[in-house]
């Protein structure tokens, strides 16, 4: 629940605050574009009328709303005078179960949220239930709060859980009787989910169910029915497949919702102490999954290859979602890859878990596994190929990205290096065996127009076979319409997506449970930091008063000098000044991120620091990434957004943002997720610092509270500093005359240039979602990245418009005495850098 921010005086100040509400936020003015940079059109991401208006018939169908709490006289009959200042929370009609106390939920019934309170002793067993049947929306330290989504449903169905055992779990769990309406709501969501299987058997395609009349329904069904294959057996009866008894490479124990019973995140039995009411709640679970075991014949009938979408489509339309699944164990007609995972990889408990998730009925589930930044989303995606142990297609976000993919597999499995290739722009290469990997691109994959000769071949090599699975890195970061082509053309029998933040600001994040699947498994970032695997992070938010002359610029300004007079307030300068001097002596790392390239560059000429942005040549970024792990003397790095995501920097353990893209939660979280790795993570009482400066009573203040909203809900707290201790007496502080303060506005006032232009277009969206794209790739201009020499380029940094930077250069060369006194010092810092 989120908790109000406070003011704190000084760096040292301990006040935790939360998220920030809209209206504490001060500022002159609420923007009403915030975050629009963020926003997608409908127009730019479906192909056609119609797949739009599926898309919206499916978001209206699995809508909550339809379940919504009647308010019968019962439940308004409990009100009482003081009723009416909660509105539509007051739920005090719910009557507390005599033995309330020991029970750690409680049950919202108007929208089907659910609180936990994380302090019971039965948390951590209810958070493993609530992770498997409910969405976590945000998980701060005391209470957790998870909604029920028709989408947890499925996902909840698909790894074997019966409505019964959700129904019954959630009321012995619950402070109250269970609204009847959420009893209700869980059984329409899951009667008809998996009730239908698409299975594909050797190469064929199968719609499956225990329930015979459910599929004479479907065999009735005027779409359906002409779709059946013809001359194949009607309705085929075979034995149902023995679930569970996989065990994922890797991990000790098999796979299954079995696994409930321990806690996967400690590997530890309940307590003694514990083991009474959580056997009362679990038993009866675990009792049903037994039983599931036992389950009698299946039934089913072919269905053609083409008609496989429409079919889809069709029981979607009669609310008998189908689950896609793939019993690669029986699979005989795709050749069986030769990979198994090195006897020294032991994956970590939330990686088995979240592959449990997957695989947790002997069978692989297409869904999507979110893990915060640097937790090993690319072991848990070698993990899932080891288990299957047939062909698999990736799909990574960049060639560099593409090479640290097969890296990875070589590193982490005994494949044979023959049998894992790349497809990218410089490589077109195939595997030698029957079966084997291919790690390629999303622009590879999608580009418009007409292909070469070779990557015409590679694309015939790949459309013309099936895949077990197919692995999509960054999955948050592609809309509809590219997954629809890539999804469509390449065959494969499961899919798995692989993200942080499952995260658009427009919420069309929505559309990837039908594209791939639903949310598998969402890690806790906290409990992550906890055990170590992340690093532990203080947040905190610096507010820099504006200087008089500054602010009264500010507010006559509009657009992006607006923008600019906010990042480059000389006490906002100051600020970063004090915290580099403070963290430097602490025998820190830092990097500080501005995604202006015009104040960028002003803070790091003056306060005399390295800087990497989209223009830095390749040799250049990699001297100064390298002196920036190795060389005690270089420990602050400024970097332009395009090192926000991929970038393995572990030394790194301070990060400072001067400015940022608007409200943009995801970048505000990929960001953080560059400290993440520390290596010093696990040194004793070791803290990460993440800090954000921002302009007082400026619109950057609302923009910060709605960035922080994503990380708030992971848990972190944002602390906030309304004065560095000690600030005015750093020796050397720069801006400190009005002098220098009215050169510097002087400066911003005359400076005309859009030095950010060139990283404009830095989205993945952008990039390859347009129809535009055959125009784009022409004025692509494919500077390498500083991701690539970090060993993790991203394609959503790949600078564009080759015009403009030609453009750039140009202007460079005429700009004002202050840049050129920049260029100078720069060139004589490149001179202390080389030597
Ligand atoms: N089970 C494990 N045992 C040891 N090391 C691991 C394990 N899982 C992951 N790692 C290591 O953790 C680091 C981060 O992994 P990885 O690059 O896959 O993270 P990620 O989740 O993809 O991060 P990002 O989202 O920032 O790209 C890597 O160095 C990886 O080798």
């Amino acid at each position: 629940m989120p908790a109000k921010r406070k003011a704190s005086s000084s760096v040292q100040s301990g006040t935790k605050a939360g998220k920030a509400s809209e209206a504490s936020t001060p500022g002159p003015s609420t923007p009403q574009s915030v975050g629009s940079s963020d926003e997608y059109t409908d127009s730019d991401e479906y192909e056609s009328e119609g797949q739009k208006e599926t898309l919206k018939k499916n978001r209206e169908k699995f809508s909550i709303n339809k379940y919504k709490a009647k308010k019968t006289s019962s439940t308004i009959k409990g009100r009482d005078s003081a009723s009416h200042h909660f509105g539509n929370n007051d739920f005090s009609y719910l009557s507390l179960k005599p033995d309330h106390n020991n029970r750690p939920l409680w049950i919202e019934p108007t929208r089907g949220r659910i609180i936990l309170e994380s302090f019971s002793p039965l948390a951590t067993h209810a958070q493993d239930f609530l992770t498997t049947v409910a969405e976590p929306i945000s998980r701060p330290n005391f209470l957790h709060e998870y909604a029920l989504t028709p989408h947890s449903l499925y996902a909840a169905v698909s790894v074997g859980l019966d409505p019964k055992d959700i129904i019954n779990v959630l009321d012995r769990l619950s402070k109250v009787p269970l609204p009847d309406n959420i009893r209700d709501f869980i059984t329409s969501c899951t009667q008809s989910f998996g009730k239908v299987k698409l299975v594909l058997k050797n190469t064929k395609h199968y719609l499956e169910s225990s329930d015979p009349e459910m599929l004479q329904k479907l065999l009735k069904d005027e779409i359906i029915g002409p779709l059946r294959v013809q001359g194949a057996e009607e309705i085929t009866t075979t034995a149902a497949p023995k679930l569970g008894g996989l065990v994922i490479p890797g991990t000790k124990t098999a796979a299954g919702v079995a696994q409930q019973a321990t806690d996967i995140n400690t590997g530890k039995r309940p307590t003694e102490a514990e083991n009474v009411t959580q056997e009362d709640i679990f038993a009866k679970l675990n009792e049903e999954d037994d039983d599931d075991e036992d389950a009698d014949a299946v039934h089913s009938f072919e269905i053609a290859d083409h008609g496989i979408e429409t079919v889809q489509k069709r029981c979607l339309e009669l609310e008998l979602p189908v689950l896609e699944e793939y019993d690669f164990r029986n699979d005989e007609a795709n050749a069986n890859l030769e990979i198994d995972l090195r006897p020294s990889a032991q994956i970590r408990p939330y990686q088995e878990k979240s592959l449990s998730k997957m695989f947790g009925n002997g069978r692989a589930k297409s869904g999507i596994i979110v893990l915060p930044c640097g937790a090993g989303k690319t072991l848990v995606g070698i993990t899932a190929a080891c288990t299957i142990k047939k062909s698999v297609f990736i799909l990574a976000t960049s060639s560099m990205s593409a090479v640290q993919w097969r890296q990875e597999f070589l590193k982490w499995s005994n494949i044979s290096p023959n049998d894992v290739a790349i497809f990218t722009a410089e490589n077109k290469e195939r595997f030698t065996g029957n079966a084997g990997i291919i790690i390629s691109t999303y622009p590879m994959m999608t580009a418009a127009g007409r292909r070469g000769y070779d990557t015409q071949k590679m694309l015939d090599f790949i459309f013309s076979r099936e895949w077990g699975l197919m692995i999509l890195d960054e999955v948050h970061v592609a809309p509809a319409a590219m997954f629809r082509k890539v999804t469509s053309l390449v065959k494969t029998h499961s899919k798995l997506g692989l993200t942080a933040t499952l995260l658009r600001e427009d919420d069309k994040i929505e559309d990837l449970n039908f594209l791939i699947g639903p949310k598998l498994y969402e890690a806790n970032w906290m409990e992550l930091a906890d055990q170590g695997h992340i690093a532990r992070v203080q947040c905190a938010e610096v507010w820099c008063p504006m200087t008089t002359e500054f602010y009264s610029e500010y507010l006559r300004a509009t657009g992006r000098k607006r923008k600019l007079i906010y990042t480059l307030n000389p006490r906002k300068f100051q600020a970063c000044q004090f915290l580099i001097d403070y963290h430097e002596k602490r025998g820190d790392k830092i990097i500080v991120f501005s995604d202006d390239v015009y104040t960028l560059q002003v803070y790091a000429h003056k306060l005399n620091k390295a800087f990497i942005y989209g223009s830095t040549g390749n040799h250049e970024r990699l001297r100064i990434l390298e002196n920036f792990q190795h060389n005690e003397n270089i420990n602050t790095l400024f970097l332009s957004k395009i090192g926000d995501t991929s970038l393995d920097l572990p030394e790194a353990t301070c990060l400072i943002q001067i400015s940022s893209h608007y409200g943009s939660r995801r970048q505000e979280a990929q960001r953080l997720g560059r400290i993440l790795r520390a290596k010093r993570r696990n040194d004793e009482g070791f803290n990460a610092f993440f800090y954000t400066l921002v302009s007082k009573d400026t619109e950057e203040m609302f923009y910060s509270s709605k960035r922080q909203a994503f990380l708030v809900d992971q848990g972190y707290a944002f602390k906030v500093i309304t004065h560095l201790q000690g600030i005015e007496k750093l020796p050397g502080l720069s801006f400190n005359t009005p002098a220098e303060r009215r050169e510097l506005l002087q400066n911003v006032m005359i400076y005309n240039e859009d030095f950010s232009e060139d990283e404009q277009n830095d989205d993945l969206f952008h990039l390859v979602d347009k129809k535009k794209a055959k125009k784009r790739a022409k004025a692509r201009r494919t500077a390498g990245t500083l991701a690539e020499l970090a060993g993790g380029q991203d394609m959503a940094y790949v600078e564009q418009n080759r015009s403009k930077n030609k453009d750039l250069k140009r202007k460079k060369g005429d700009s004002n005495a202050f840049f050129k006194k920049m260029h100078r010092d720069q060139a004589k810092r490149k001179q202390i850098l080389a030597d």
